[in-house]
């Protein structure tokens, strides 16, 4: 007796030969076409318990395959194989009911697993497809390995509520993912809701998030919703969550616990509806220690981590993600640039401190300063030249070795403590001491730009502002 039977459908005969082997030798009976009108016959006579098929045949594609597959067959768990690689093919196949996406090339050993996996799986848990809705917009662009298993981790989320906590430097793309995340996922239809707790004053973000009742400020004379009401059957996404002052982790491991929270000032608990989506660039293992974040509420976030790797990690994504920055901008009446081999090359050589974003600001810098079609190496040299600061000394440091001034303050002030354990407290005081000159070195060398300082130093804009107003950060101003 096989184990099961599949129908394999992809117009490579070199992929047929290589699944046919590969299936047999796993115990199951495999059928074999190049074509989509075969496999629908087969289909439609009620052969096969489970297909594997490629996107693209010559007669017809599997996405326009899938949905009739699945009208027919509920049950039969679909398997999508790809090699375009891109946001959508992987997304498009599990919107339309099917199984598991798989990028190619691909592990044969994995293919057996989810294979098997697919057919002892209770049938009523094979993912229905969700309504016809075409999808126009590419919300994540590139094609890397990383972004590719990023797809995948998004693909098998979007049929599930699940929490999701994001990890990333800033502007890797990290709230890109979470509205990716709620647009393909099934509460598209309701609110997505941004909060960053690192734009909003720290006495305040449990008013914010969780609304307060009248009176429970002086001077507020209203009951003021809060983001969790806005949310609600929706998403909620928790920007820079290792921000969050205690008091508001406590509400929000409560809601995460119990499904309920109360507003500042209120005492009837409300029920809520709402998945959460956390991100943060710091690593709150090392927050944890350090006493400023919930142990408990780290494990009830981190249900599902997502990495998303910065840019200098995959760099051969550049290249698409310019593209696409620039026809954004072309979209925007910019008129059309490419960029020359040796200008991509420079581009690629570059580190991207502030990542996807930074790219993207210099790609609208580009189309938007620069009158020529095609931009050269030395357009490229001049706007990533590290800009040269002058500090309270006469030594200029380039932002690009501004690692290696840091590296030689830590060490010279963590050398010499009895069994090298520095005393308490000193963690803040050299934060502060750095944190003044990196920031005001940065808005010095980009003229008290924001935007742009923000993007050297790879933090979110919003951080920045918040972080020159508490630590009263003198901007710099031409002339002033
Ligand atoms: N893969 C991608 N494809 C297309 N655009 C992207 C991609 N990743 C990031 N971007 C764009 O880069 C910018 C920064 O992304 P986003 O705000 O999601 O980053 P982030 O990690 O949330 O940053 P922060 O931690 O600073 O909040 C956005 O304008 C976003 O649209």
């Amino acid at each position: 007796m096989p184990a099961g039977s599949i129908l394999v459908a992809d117009d490579d005969t070199a992929i047929r030969t290589v699944l046919n082997q590969a299936l047999s030798r796993a115990g199951y009976e495999v059928r074999l076409t190049g074509n989509a009108a075969t496999l629908w016959r087969w289909v439609s006579q009620g052969e096969g318990d489970l297909v594997i098929t490629d996107v693209v045949m010559p007669d017809e594609n599997a996405f326009d395959l899938l949905p009739r597959i699945k009208k027919m067959r509920p049950n039969l768990p679909v398997i999508v194989m790809s090699a375009q690689n891109t946001f959508m093919t992987a997304i498009r196949p599990s919107e339309r009911g099917a199984y598991e996406y798989l990028p190619k090339p691909f592990d044969l050993k994995e293919l057996i697993t989810i294979v098997g996996r697919a057919l002892a799986e209770p049938k009523e848990r094979v993912s229905s497809p969700a309504d016809d809705g075409e999808f126009d917009s590419i919300p994540l662009v590139g094609r890397s390995p990383a972004m590719q298993e990023i797809y995948r981790v998004l693909a098998r989320l979007m049929q599930t509520d699940l929490t999701v906590m994001i990890s990333g430097e800033s502007g890797t793309g990290k709230e890109l993912v979470a509205r990716a995340l709620h647009d393909y996922g099934r509460r598209r239809n309701g609110p997505f809701v941004a909060v960053n707790m690192a734009a909003i004053p720290r006495d305040l973000i449990e008013s914010e998030l969780f609304g307060h009742e009248r009176g429970a400020f002086t001077g507020a004379n209203t009951r003021a919703s809060g983001r969790f009401e806005q949310a609600e059957g929706g998403t909620l996404f928790l920007d820079e969550i290792g921000d969050m002052p205690m008091e508001a982790q406590t509400r929000l491991l409560r809601v995460l616990q119990q499904g309920e929270y109360t507003t500042v000032g209120g005492r009837t608990p409300i029920k809520t509806d709402v998945r959460i989506v956390a991100a943060s660039n710091k690593d709150l293992r090392i927050l944890i220690q350090q006493g400023l974040f919930r142990e408990d509420l780290f494990f009830r976030l981190n249900v599902v981590p997502l990495r998303v790797p910065p840019l200098r990690e995959r760099i051969e994504d550049l290249p698409d993600l310019i593209r696409h920055f620039f026809s954004l901008a072309e979209k925007d009446g910019l008129p059309p640039k490419k960029l020359d081999a040796q200008a991509l090359e420079r581009l690629k050589q570059h580190r991207w401190p502030g990542n996807v974003r930074e790219l993207e600001n210099l790609a609208r810098r580009l189309a938007a300063l620069y009158p020529q079609d095609v931009i050269t190496a030395s357009v490229i040299d001049g706007e990533l030249a590290p800009p040269a600061v002058t500090s309270g000394s006469t030594a200029t440091v380039g932002v690009d070795n501004l690692g290696g001034a840091v590296e030689a303050y830590l060490s010279s002030h963590f050398s010499g403590f009895p069994n090298g354990v520095p005393p308490p407290g000193l963690y803040h005081r050299i934060l502060k001491e750095i944190e003044i000159p990196l920031l005001t070195a940065a808005l010095a060398a980009t003229r008290g730009n924001q935007i742009r300082a923000a993007d050297l130093l790879g933090l979110n804009r919003n951080t920045l502002r918040k972080k020159i107003r508490d630590l009263d950060i003198q901007v710099y101003r031409s002339g002033g």
